[in-house]
């Protein structure tokens, strides 16, 4: 019988923990081996979780790199900024391999993580050999990386709708203004004043104006792609959903490209990529068609008299934006099909 990897979770109590329990669950290749805890050591882990009754029996267990690295292969950190530049380190020193869900491995300066996150980086040497993992763009070299930083879920969508464009020159990337939204399950499962149900029900606002996180991420991959430096207009927003993100973008066209030629440049960037799907010409993806998948979806429409294009890029914020990419990661990482444990139609309606 073939050997499973093994995998582990910190952040087993949080939204993308646990979705990583749901996606590795039915995983054939990989068995959970551990669920930690920062703070809830000894509890069932199905004790917060009903859902996981009789699914999961795991009792949360603390958090201890060296005993870790004798039941575990990979550990998936499902924290906050923050925390995973301190434990990385640390899980790589005891052998286990890390798939990082938040972004403390993503950008490759310390002075601008410090900037944007208000946290002190992680060790420089780490940062360096951190491979950020947006698997339709840079895939290739996730092959056998230690420490692989998964993508944030703005970024996600916003970079796969615009990477192409950038790349062959469809648009001007002096004129990109992305406009995203964000379900409520984006933020985590704590409680907060922002995003409790009588702030979001009926509501709809911008948050993080020019200041938000994602901002350097998004800017470092088009100005790799690009190869001279990018700036982005970004702003985000909270919808009261529970999950889904939608980045509509905004840029000029360069060369006269029409929608015809965006959606044969993207059909063909995409090619055998069965989690990028490129929208028909006239129609745009709206978030419930991804719902609860590992697709993201792109439309466009060019406006002649304007001489722009609008991209519209949806994805799940827990499966493309986090827990099904970090998968996807592992499998590209593994030499496994993109699409192991991953291959579900998406919950509608
Ligand atoms: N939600 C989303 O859509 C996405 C989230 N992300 C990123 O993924 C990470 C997790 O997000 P999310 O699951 O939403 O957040 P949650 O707040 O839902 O969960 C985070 C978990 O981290 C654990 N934790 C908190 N402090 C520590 C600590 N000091 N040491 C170890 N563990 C700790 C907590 O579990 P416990 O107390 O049991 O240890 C908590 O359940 C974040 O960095 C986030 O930015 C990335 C993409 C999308
Ligand atoms: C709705 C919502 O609040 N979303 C979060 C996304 C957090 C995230 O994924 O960011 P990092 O992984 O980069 O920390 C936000 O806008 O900050």
């Amino acid at each position: 019988m073939e050997t499973k990897i093994r995998a582990a979770i910190v952040g087993s109590t949080g939204y993308g923990g646990v979705e990583l329990i749901r996606l590795l669950e039915a995983h054939p290749k990989v068995e959970i081996a551990a669920v930690l805890s920062s703070s809830s050591a000894g509890e069932p882990l199905a004790a917060g979780y009903p859902h996981l009754t009789e699914i999961r029996t795991d009792v949360l267990e603390a958090i201890d790199p060296a005993s870790l690295a004798r039941k575990a292969d990979v550990v998936f950190l499902a924290t906050p900024a923050g925390v995973a530049a301190k434990l990385a380190p640390e899980m790589l020193e005891a052998g286990l391999d890390v798939i990082d869900i938040s972004g403390d491995f993503r950008l490759k300066s310390p002075q601008i993580y410090e900037a944007w996150y208000k946290k002190p980086a992680a060790d420089p040497a780490w940062l360096e050999r951190a491979v950020y993992g947006l698997a339709e763009v840079f895939g290739e070299d996730v092959r056998d990386a230690r420490l692989i930083s998964n993508p944030g879920c703005y970024p996600t969508a916003s970079l796969l709708g615009l990477v192409p464009a950038v790349q062959a020159g469809f648009i001007d990337p002096a004129t990109i203004i992305i406009d995203a939204k964000s379900g409520v399950s984006g933020a985590g499962r704590g409680a907060s004043l922002g995003t409790h149900y009588a702030e979001i029900n009926e509501n709809f606002k911008a948050y993080k104006v020019n200041q938000h996180q994602h901002i350097p991420e998004i800017e470092q991959a088009l100005t790799r792609v690009a190869g001279h430096e990018v700036t982005v207009t970004f702003t985000t927003h909270l919808v009261p959903m529970t999950r889904g993100i939608m980045a509509t973008m905004y840029a000029t066209v360069a060369g006269g490209r029409t929608q015809r030629d965006f959606i044969d440049l993207y059909r063909s960037y995409y090619e055998n990529r069965r989690f990028v799907r490129v929208r028909p010409e006239g129609a745009l993806p709206a978030t419930k068609e991804v719902y609860g998948s590992n697709y993201c979806d792109i439309g466009f429409a060019v406006d002649e008299r304007t001489g722009r294009v609008t991209i519209v890029s949806v994805i799940d914020n827990l499966v493309k934006g986090a827990a099904g990419q970090a998968i996807q990661n592992l499998n590209l990482r593994m030499g496994w099909d993109e699409g192991l444990g991953l291959n579900f139609v998406p919950v509608y309606p």
